[in-house]
């Protein structure tokens, strides 16, 4: 069949970031472009994600510098939860519109309900049907819950971010990335929070001893953390909840908060019956993002993939996939150097080689900043703050990780002279704007 007897050249399964930074420039060379959505059109970083978790943040930051310029600023700064919430959804309300907007101005169709496949060229959404040359699936993930019982007592990220009121006591599950944030961001607006781990590990992709440094530091403002836990059912009794663990062990709980992972969204979409490979951990593709049945591509969090599952991933795939539609590239995808932030306080940051990883190389050097060595931290009264920057021989920049309130502009800052190999000499050629974050970072190289 040529693409013409086709309804669309391409289609998209989901909305988010996996698709539309490349569905919007793709319409925009003149291909029939659909989208088909079955929640609110962007997906998860505006509505749910990446968004409204710095909106609910941004308090907590300032609360920070307040608090370390006390005697400079007065009185302590108090945050309000509810007003936060509502200013949470007046920042991101207007998202879903917007993208809709520029998805609908670049010429793209969009089809409000759940799709799956029918063959390798339709999908059916409700009572239709409609047929595409090339189909990419970008359905993201959905939260993991444990399935034990009393699992219904339990609750979300999307939920935790649209309280009304925030619960006093809230038991947290997991020591992931929505596990340090949120207990972060709870225990600033004045929660009793603890936090059950699994085992004695938290955030197991970033640098241990900075890991340490953060679960010690929220511990000092009152999280309490539980270590080699294993959770076996949630009860309640008068309105109190119980989280219990390790058989007999039991903890008190107001709200349950679940952050026990995310799981790939493959099911119900007929892939099996397609011979779509995908297994727990999401839709096996090649290096042209291509799964096992041709004219069908994954996108986004759905792929399964070593690179981390963040929305810059998710950006950098959907605009690949848009080259490689439009016929500007038939070479596989060379991901960059991508970045990973938890955004606790302090923040932790990294970037390309980690140091366990450095150390197995006798030609990469570590170098360990103290980052209150550099004046610049003590503007704001910063409190604790170290770096790790590894260099290879030629001393190229080839990996970076700091923990300190400002890491991710630290990271963002170094980013180029990774991923561009800069030598020394093409380093001093980049001069920052001057004091700033990104020429303190800067002179690190
Ligand atoms: C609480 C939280 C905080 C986060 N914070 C950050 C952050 O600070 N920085 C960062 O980089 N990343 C962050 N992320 C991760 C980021 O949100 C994801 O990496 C990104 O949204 C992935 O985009 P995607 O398009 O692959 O998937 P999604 O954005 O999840 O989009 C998938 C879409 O597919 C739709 N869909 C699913 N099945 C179907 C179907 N059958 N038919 C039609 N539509 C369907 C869904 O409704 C959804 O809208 C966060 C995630 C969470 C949960
Ligand atoms: N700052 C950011 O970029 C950011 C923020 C939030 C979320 N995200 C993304 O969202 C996704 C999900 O984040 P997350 O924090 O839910 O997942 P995660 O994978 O980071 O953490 C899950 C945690 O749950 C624990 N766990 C798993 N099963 C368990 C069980 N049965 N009992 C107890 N603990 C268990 C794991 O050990 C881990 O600590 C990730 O892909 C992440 O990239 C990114």
């Amino acid at each position: 069949m040529s693409t013409k007897e086709f309804d669309y050249d391409v289609l998209y399964l989901g909305s988010g970031h996996g698709t539309f930074d490349g569905a919007i420039p793709l319409a925009a060379t003149g291909k029939r472009v659909a989208v088909v959505e079955s929640g609110l059109i962007g997906g998860t970083c505006p509505n749910r994600g990446c968004n409204a978790k710095i909106t609910l943040d941004a308090p907590v930051a300032l609360q920070q510098t307040a608090t370390a310029l006390q005697g400079l600023v007065s009185p302590q700064l108090e945050l309000n939860w509810n007003a936060t919430v509502a200013h949470k959804h007046e920042v991101i309300k207007d998202l879903p519109g917007f993208i809709a907007g520029l998805l609908k101005d670049a010429g793209v169709t969009l089809f409000k309900g759940r799709g799956h496949f029918i063959d390798p060229h339709t999908i059916a959404v409700g009572t239709q049907q409609l047929s595409a040359e090339k189909i990419v699936i970008a359905t993201g993930l959905h939260p993991h819950r444990l399935d034990i019982p009393g699992r219904q007592l339990a609750h979300d990220s999307r939920e935790f971010m649209n309280l009304q009121e925030l619960p006093h006591r809230i038991v947290i599950i997991g020591a992931g990335y929505i596990s340090l944030e949120f207990a972060t961001i709870a225990n600033a607006f004045g929660a009793q929070v603890t936090v059950l781990l699994r085992g004695d590990k938290a955030l197991r992709k970033f640098h241990q001893p900075f890991v340490q440094k953060l679960l010690a530091l929220l511990e000092k403002r009152g999280v309490t953390f539980i270590k080699n836990t294993t959770v076996t059912s949630f009860s309640e009794e008068y309105g109190v909840k119980q989280v219990h663990y390790n058989q007999t062990e039991t903890v008190a709980a107001d709200w349950i908060l679940d952050a026990t992972g995310r799981n790939p969204n493959t099911e119900g979409l007929g892939l099996t019956e397609l011979g779509v490979a995908y297994d727990e951990a999401g839709i096996i593709v090649n290096d042209h993002l291509q799964t096992t049945v041709p004219n069908i591509y994954a996108s986004g969090d759905v792929i399964k993939k070593k690179q981390p599952r963040l929305t810059p991933t998710a950006i950098f795939e959907s605009k690949y996939l848009q080259q490689l539609f439009a016929g500007t590239t038939t070479a596989p995808i060379d991901y960059p150097a991508i970045p990973s932030v938890v955004f606790s306080s302090p923040r932790i940051a990294w970037l390309g080689l980690s140091p366990v990883q450095a150390a197995q190389d006798a030609a990469i050097s570590q170098v360990h900043h103290n980052v209150l060595d550099n004046w610049y931290r003590h503007v704001e009264r910063e409190q604790y703050g170290e770096n790790i920057l590894l260099f290879d021989k030629e001393h190229h920049l080839v990996g970076a990780t700091e923990i300190s309130e400002h890491a991710e502009d630290v990271i963002n800052a170094l980013l180029p002279a990774l991923e561009l190999k800069l030598d020394p000499a093409q380093v001093g050629r980049l001069i920052h704007l001057f004091p700033t974050i990104s020429s303190a970072a800067w002179e690190g190289l």
